[in-house]
């Protein structure tokens, strides 16, 4: 599923592109006067091979929530048990990334891949928060000591998350937005985006939740440790994935390829998300395409997998937060972008004179 998910990744339709942007040029706005919306509102053409290309919705927000080994080496100041307890938060919609999405207008589906203890379930509603329960593994193991998964479980979390996108589009979906729950996540994120991003893990770590100075320089030597136990090659991005990532990184990165498959935009949220984008990245380069960044994470780690990706974040709000509320501030953005197209006459059409 993995193989034929990559090889249904292709690049941007470049005629549709062209309509795009020959389009943007006779709206009745002056050339270039949307900044960034215009290159997305391109972008999104060629992902869809067709100008104007369908507005982004509905939108579905899928938050992946695991556990991680990497817990008892100290590297965040929470409790591991807080990861269950906030998918009972997210079912029971009092979270912030519930509060963002009814603003956005978003479904939520939290998909356990890897959480320690059970979660708690709230009771079913037909509308609202939707449970998936596909539990590969209790937590990772501890990277510092041994590889965090197996590949074969590396590669099942990346499945999920290519069935859990393609299960969104076929309901409907016409944009997908990455959430992240999981204790001590940020840590195996740095090592991620060190691993393929080539940086020193100071540059790639970042306070997480705000840990204090010690857990800070602890965390760092953390990652450190664990990339020089496995160093991880960043051409084999399932190695990468298993030995010092996280179920819910492997399953973002499989949510990301199996929209770019599906040529669905995929609205990425913080340093999780982005972390996962670059495995994803690696696995497929034409997968970028897809890739919308939402925000721009407090995380440091974050600015230098934007930056490799090649992507420019659509709000920089010092958010640091995860659980997708970023991704959701800009979903409006987005649309908007589309919604030019579609909508905004053309000098022609309305008899505006041009310049
Ligand atoms: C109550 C609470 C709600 C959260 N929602 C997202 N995160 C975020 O913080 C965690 C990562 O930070 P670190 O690596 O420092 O543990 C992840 O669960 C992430 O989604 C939360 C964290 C907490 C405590
Ligand atoms: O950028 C994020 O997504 C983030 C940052 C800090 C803690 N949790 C998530």
């Amino acid at each position: 599923m993995l193989e034929t998910t990559i090889a249904a990744i292709g690049p941007l339709d470049e005629p549709a592109m062209a309509a795009a942007r020959d389009l943007q040029g006779r709206l009745t706005k002056p050339a270039g006067s949307l900044g960034a919306l215009e290159e997305l509102s391109v972008r999104l053409a060629g992902l869809a091979g067709t100008c104007p290309p369908p507005l982004p919705e509905p939108a579905a927000v899928a938050i992946f929530a695991g556990d991680h080994g990497v817990h008892a080496q100290g590297v965040t100041p929470w409790p591991q048990e807080v990861t269950a307890q906030m998918i009972g938060n997210f079912l029971a919609g009092g979270a912030v990334v519930n509060a963002f999405a009814r603003q956005a207008g978003a479904s939520v589906t939290v998909v356990d891949v890897g959480v320690a203890t059970p979660p708690v379930t709230a009771p079913a509603a037909d509308t609202g928060p939707r449970l998936v329960e596909a539990n590969i593994r209790r937590g990772t193991r501890d990277m510092t000591v041994e590889a965090a998964l197996t590949r074969a479980e590396a590669r099942a979390a990346v499945e999920t998350g290519i069935r859990v996108a393609g299960d969104l589009i076929d309901a409907g979906a016409g944009i997908l937005l990455t959430g992240d729950m999981g204790i001590g996540n940020t840590t195996p994120a740095a090592a991620l985006v060190a691993a393929f991003g080539g940086v020193d893990p100071a540059e790639a770590t970042g306070r997480g939740t705000g840990v204090d100075d010690p857990t800070y320089r602890r965390k760092i030597e953390v990652v450190r440790a664990a990339l020089r136990r496995h160093a991880p090659d960043p051409a084999d991005p399932l190695g990468v994935l298993a030995t010092v990532g996280g179920l819910e990184h492997a399953a973002l990165a499989g949510l990301i390829l199996g929209a770019a498959a599906r040529r669905v935009p995929v609205l990425l949220d913080g340093v999780i998300a982005v972390s996962a984008a670059l495995a994803a990245a690696a696995f497929a380069p034409h997968a970028t395409g897809a890739m919308v960044a939402g925000h721009r994470s407090a995380e440091p780690g974050a600015t230098v997998a934007l930056h490799r990706l090649g992507l420019t974040p659509l709000i920089d709000l010092g958010l640091r937060l995860g659980e997708g509320t970023g991704a959701l501030l800009a979903l409006p953005v987005v649309t908007g972008a589309v919604r030019v197209l579609h909508e905004v006459a053309t000098f022609d059409s309305a008899g505006v004179a041009e310049k």
